[in-house]
C-alpha cells in the first residue's frame, strides 16, 4: 500500500451517528472521507469523486446495500473498487450473500476502529496489487508504452466514440527501417535501446490523448481520435523528420550513435464504417507502399491493393543480376563474416530444405491453411535474405504480410511472382555450387 497517498474513502450508511463516526475514525487515520446518507446520494458522489474503497452498510432505505452492490460491480470503471460491507447484523447468510454479491470484506457494527482499520488497510493493499498487475498486463516491459492488446483495447473504444460522435480518426502504422540491420551492426541490446528511445520520440511527438502502442517487434501503431487527414499527415511527417534527425546513443563507453528511419502508413476512419481490423490494415498496406517506394516516408492509404502486386513483379531494385540469377553472393557472404565455405554449406541447406516451397506454399494456400502458409513464406523470407537473395526476400516479405493480414486476393497475386523467383534462385545456387566443384 502506498503510505504517502491520501486515499479517498466513501461511507454509505443511512444512520447519521454512524457517518461522523466514520469520518472522525478515517480522518485521524489520514484518510479524505466522503459520506451518503443513501444509495443514490452514493452514486452521485462517485459520479463526481475518484473514491478509492467503498464503506456499505446493508440496510438502507431506497436502494438497498446489495443492491447498491450489485450496481457497483456492474458498474464498467467502479467494478475494482473495494467494497467493505458495514452492518449490525451477524446473521451467517447476510454475510455470504454479501461476499458472494462481490464485497470485498464484511465488518459487523458498532466496529472497532482498529480492526475497521486493519481491514481497510489489506483491501486497499489488495487494489494496490490489483492495479499494479493489471498496468503490468497492459504495458509493453521494454518501452513502457501500451502492448497490442490494450492498444487494440482502447483504439477500439476511440473508434466507437468517433462513430457515435461523427468524428474524424486516423490509424498510423509505423516500422522502422532496416531494423534488422541495428541488431546485426551494433547487437540486439543496441537495438533494444533504439525501440525504447524510438517510443520516446513518439511520445514526445503525438498528444497525450492519442493512444500509441508498441503492436509487434519494430512495429508501433497510434491511434488519433478527433483528428483530420491533414493533421494526422502532419503529425506523422513531424515524427518521421524528427526520428530522421535524431541520434540515438547506444553504448556509453564507445560513444556509438545510430540514426534510423521510420516508414509510416496511414490511414483514415470514415463514418460508421470504420472498424479496427480495417484501419490496421489500410494503414499496413500503405506501410507496405511507403517500404516499397524507398522507405523513410508517410503514405496515406489509397486505394493501393491493385497497384502493389503489379509494383512489385515490374519493379527492377537495386538488387543487380549477377552471374548467379537471384543470389547477390557478395551479400550472402557478407552475412557469414566473409566465410565462403559457410556460405557454400548454406547454399546446400537452403537448395535441400526449399526446393519444394513453392508446393507446400501453393498448397496451404489451396487448403486455406494461414498457420502453414505463414510458417513456410515467413521462414522462407528469413533465409532468402540469409543466402542473399533479395529479390525473393522483397517478394516473400510482400507475401508474408499478406498472409499475416489474410488477403487473399493478394496472395494470389504475389504466390507466382514468389515461385519464379524461387526457381531462379535455385537456378543461381546451382550455378554456384558448380563453380565451386
Ligand atoms: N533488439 C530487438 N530487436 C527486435 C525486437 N523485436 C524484433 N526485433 C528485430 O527486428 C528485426 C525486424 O527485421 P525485418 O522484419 O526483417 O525488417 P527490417 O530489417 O526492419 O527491414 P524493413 O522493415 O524492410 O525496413 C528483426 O531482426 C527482429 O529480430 C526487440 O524486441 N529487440
Amino acid at each position: 500500500m502506498d503510505t504517502k497517498k491520501k486515499y479517498n474513502i466513501l461511507a454509505v450508511d443511512d444512520a447519521k451517528d454512524t457517518l461522523m463516526l466514520l469520518e472522525f475514525d478515517l480522518g485521524e487515520e489520514g484518510y479524505q472521507v466522503f459520506t451518503a446518507e443513501s444509495g443514490e446520494q452514493a452514486l452521485e458522489v462517485l459520479e463526481e469523486q475518484s473514491i478509492d474503497l467503498i464503506l456499505l452498510d446493508m440496510y438502507m432505505p431506497g436502494i438497498s446495500g446489495l443492491e447498491m452492490l450489485h450496481k457497483l460491480k456492474a458498474h464498467p470503471i467502479i467494478f475494482n473498487t473495494p467494497v467493505i460491507m458495514l452492518s449490525a447484523s451477524d446473521d451467517e447468510d447476510q454475510i455470504v450473500a454479501a461476499l458472494e454479491f462481490g464485497a470485498d470484506d464484511y465488518v459487523t457494527k458498532p466496529y472497532i476502529p482498529k480492526v475497521l482499520l486493519a481491514r481497510i488497510r489489506t483491501s486497499l493493499r489488495l487494489l494496490e496489487k490489483t492495479l499494479e498487475l493489471e498496468s503490468l498486463a497492459k504495458t509493453d516491459f521494454l518501452t513502457g508504452i501500451r502492448n497490442r492488446g490494450a492498444f487494440e483495447d482502447l483504439a477500439s473504444k476511440a473508434i466507437s466514440q468517433a462513430k457515435r460522435s461523427n468524428h474524424p480518426l486516423a490509424v498510423a502504422m509505423l516500422d522502422i527501417d532496416f531494423f534488422k540491420a541495428v541488431n546485426d551492426n551494433y547487437g540486439h541490446d543496441a537495438g533494444d535501446k533504439v525501440l525504447v528511445e524510438f517510443a520516446d520520440i513518439i511520445c514526445d511527438c503525438f498528444r497525450d490523448n492519442d493512444i500509441i502502442g508498441r503492436v509487434g517487434g519494430e512495429e508501433f501503431a497510434i491511434c488519433m481520435a478527433n483528428t483530420s487527414a491533414e493533421n494526422a499527415l502532419i503529425a506523422c511527417e513531424r515524427l518521421r523528420e524528427r526520428v530522421a534527425r535524431s541520434e540515438i546513443q547506444v553504448d556509453d563507453s564507445k560513444d556509438a550513435k545510430v540514426s534510423v528511419t521510420v516508414s509510416i502508413g496511414l490511414s483514415l476512419g470514415r463514418g460508421d464504417e470504420m472498424s479496427l481490423e480495417g484501419l490496421l490494415k489500410e494503414a499496413d498496406l500503405s506501410l507496405y507502399q511507403a517500404k516499397h517506394s524507398g522507405r523513410n516516408q508517410v503514405k496515406l492509404y489509397q486505394e493501393i491493393n491493385a497497384v502493389i502486386a503489379d509494383d512489385i513483379v515490374d519493379e527492377s531494385p537495386e538488387i543487380s543480376e549477377d552471374e548467379y540469377p537471384g543470389i547477390d553472393a557478395d551479400i550472402g557472404i557478407g552475412n557469414v563474416l566473409g566465410d565462403e565455405d559457410l556460405f557454400a554449406e548454406i547454399l546446400v541447406m537452403f537448395y535441400e530444405d526449399h526446393s519444394k516451397d513453392s508446393e507446400k506454399i501453393q498448397q496451404a494456400i489451396s487448403s486455406d491453411d494461414q498457420p502453414a502458409c505463414k510458417h513456410l513464406v515467413h521462414t522462407l523470407k528469413g533465409v532468402s535474405c540469409s543466402v542473399g537473395a533479395m529479390q525473393l526476400f522483397e517478394l516473400t516479405k510482400a507475401l508474408d504480410d499478406a498472409v499475416s493480414l489474410e488477403d487473399k486476393a493478394r496472395y494470389q497475386q504475389l504466390y507466382q511472382p514468389v515461385a519464379a523467383e524461387l526457381v531462379k534462385v535455385l537456378g543461381g545456387i546451382e550455378v554456384r555450387l558448380s563453380a565451386q566443384l
